[in-house]
């Protein structure tokens, strides 16, 4: 649905990405991750063609936003960095006033709308009486109106309290379940973006040092708890096995490895287990992982 081809980008000779690709696959929720400055915003910023790129292209949906923006665009929805409203004017007469800039506004559509926004009762009194919850819902509102089947969010849930992200990650996930709706957003969130997406793909120093999904992260390396003595002994078994030491008593397995092989042997050189027991790792965990764990790519 959604391509981003070897973008190159430099502001003022200083590379703010360097040959990223990504994909979106239609109906999917994909989280483009990183530190402050990894280049995500950059990233969404050449979708919505608002950045332009030295070199590269993003398509949606088959068109090139490089070569035709308007076509290519017309599928797509967004929020993009701080969404600006009138603020001396109510929800409702800045949905018009923007609507009416890109092909008209449709009362009723508009009404369904704020409806599912939840701003039904809001939606005439002005914005500058919204809360920060509130004027993200209007900004929903107006992603939502052209009726995308591609939704580009930016940090959306940033300064929300944990009611209105919980709402967020519902409301996306709807969209998604229910409309087959492909949504592209990047968050510092990660446990909010373990519990949405499907994939990620994990941005540093403007090289895309990974790209998978959240599931199969968790069984690829599988981590344990462990407590055995003598310790020693034990992590020279654990290595000879492919295994790693991590922090905090943990060790992760070679992918597909076999804990109980482990065990056995563990025991078979005279070593007490004492505890084994595996660690189902955050998103977190794995961000920290992939980013400490990642050579510098510059
Ligand atoms: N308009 C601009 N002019 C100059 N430099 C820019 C511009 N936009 C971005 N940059 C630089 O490009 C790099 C990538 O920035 P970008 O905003 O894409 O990162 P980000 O991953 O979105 O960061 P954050 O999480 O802080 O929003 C940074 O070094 C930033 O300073």
């Amino acid at each position: 649905m959604l391509v981003a081809n070897n973008l190159f980008k430099k502001f003022a000779g200083k590379p703010a990405l360097a040959d990223v690709s990504f994909h979106v696959r239609p109906g999917e929720i994909y989280g483009l991750l990183g530190h402050n400055g990894a280049g995500k915003s950059t990233s969404l910023g050449i979708i919505l063609g608002m950045v332009m790129p030295d070199q590269g292209d993003v398509t949606i949906g088959g068109i090139s936003v490089l070569k035709d923006r308007s076509k290519a665009l017309r599928k797509v929805g967004a929020i993009f960095e701080s969404p600006a409203f009138y603020d001396y004017l109510s929800g409702w007469e800045n949905l018009k006033i923007l609507m009416s800039y890109s092909g008209g506004f449709d009362e009723k559509a508009a009404r369904a709308v704020i409806d599912r926004v939840g701003l039904t009762k809001r939606v005439h009194s002005k914005v500058r009486t919204y809360s920060h919850g509130m004027r993200q819902r209007l900004a929903l509102a107006q992603a939502l109106l052209p009726e995308p089947e591609v939704l580009l969010l930016d940090e959306p849930t940033d300064g929300l309290d944990p009611e209105g992200i919980k709402w967020f990650r519902e409301f996306i996930l709807n969209l998604r379940d229910e409309r087959g709706m492909t949504v592209l957003f990047n968050s510092h969130l990660l446990g909010e973006v373990e519990l949405m997406c499907d994939r990620v793909a994990i941005l540093r120093e403007g090289r895309r040092v990974f790209e998978g999904p959240v599931q199969g992260l968790h069984d690829d390396t599988p981590v344990f708890e462990v407590e055995l003595e003598p310790w020693g002994t034990a992590c020279g078994i654990i290595h000879c096995l492919g295994g790693e030491i991590l922090a905090d008593r943990r060790i992760a397995l070679k992918p597909g490895a076999d804990p109980a092989a482990l065990v056995e042997k563990l025991v078979g050189a005279g070593v007490r287990v004492r505890a084994f027991s595996p660690v189902r790792r955050s998103l977190e965990d794995l961000y920290m992982e992939i980013l400490n764990g990642a050579p510098s790519p510059n």
